[in-house]
């Protein structure tokens, strides 16, 4: 009996329910990273083709922050492990975990980080992240409020200009329809402003939890593809830009650093 061994065996296999044949919808239009209703047709045609470079070997790295107690440890963990835990345990240092995928018939990885990291404070832990998800309470407009340093800090540490936002509303099962809607106001404007792509989850139901993440890493790919048909002398101007055209420009302010690895 011959085994075939390849480069990508060293990686889980991608479950069956971790395959994408379509572009995920966005959770609502006027907060959404990409206008488009599907893959772009350059990108669907290199994976025919083939010609998607190193994507299928990379990990795409995916901080998650926001304030203590959010919930971000438990938005992965419903996603990840399909698991719901109601005792709070705040997380120490870094928790991370990575999940495959398999997006127009090519591989691709995502590693999920929930930081604990005091704000402002000087300890750095940067990994080149590709996407920033910042989470909210829906029950608790501080939280909200506070997602503003939450990108700042991130920021400081990436390159702004690569980087996808989402901003992530928590414990909609916790909403009256009254109050949710009143967040989701705030919450649509605030992403609006800082060109990110606003859902609103529960990990306790699992509502959303499983199109969000497929939407990230959708996208994610897709910003990838772009990225190795750029170096391979293929793209062409406008295939990356979809952001919604009507946000005002969130990263002005953000510096670039270098990075350090995470601790
Ligand atoms: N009802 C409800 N409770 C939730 C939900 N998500 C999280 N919780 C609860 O909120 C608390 C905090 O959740 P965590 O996921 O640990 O929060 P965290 O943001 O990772 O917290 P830190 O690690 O301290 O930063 C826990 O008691 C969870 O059970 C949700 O969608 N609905």
């Amino acid at each position: 009996m011959s085994v075939r061994v390849s480069s990508r065996s060293a990686f889980p296999p991608v479950r069956r329910d971790r395959v994408i044949a379509q572009l995920p919808q966005s959770f609502r239009k006027e907060a959404a990273l990409h206008i488009e209703e599907d893959f772009s047709s350059k990108v669907r045609t290199a994976c025919q083709e083939q010609r998607t470079g190193t994507v299928g070997f990379k990990i795409s790295k995916v901080i998650v922050v926001g304030d203590l107690a959010v919930g971000k440890t438990c938005l992965i963990n419903r996603f990840c492990k399909d698991a719901f835990d109601k005792n709070y345990k705040a997380t120490i240092g870094v928790d991370f975990e990575m999940e495959r995928f398999e997006v127009l018939g090519v591989p691709f990885s995502l590693q999920l980080f929930s930081i604990k990291k005091k704000r402002r404070t000087t300890q750095t832990c940067v990994c080149f992240f590709s996407v920033v998800i910042i989470v909210f309470d829906l029950n608790d407009i501080a939280s909200l409020g506070h997602a503003r340093q939450w990108l700042e800090d991130a920021l400081k540490e990436n390159d702004p200009t690569s980087v996808q936002l989402f901003l992530v509303g928590t414990k909609k099962d916790l909403s009256s329809p009254a109050q949710y809607s009143r967040i989701e106001q705030d919450a649509l404007k605030f992403a609006s402003e800082i060109c990110a792509e606003f859902w609103a989850v529960s990990s306790l139901t699992g509502e959303n939890v499983t199109e969000f993440f497929f939407r990230v890493a959708a996208l994610a790919f897709e910003t990838n593809v772009l990225a190795e048909l750029e170096k391979s002398g293929t793209r062409q101007i406008g295939d990356v830009v979809r952001i919604n055209s009507t946000s005002s420009d969130p990263l002005a302010a953000s510096k670039k650093k270098p990075s350090s690895c995470c601790q």
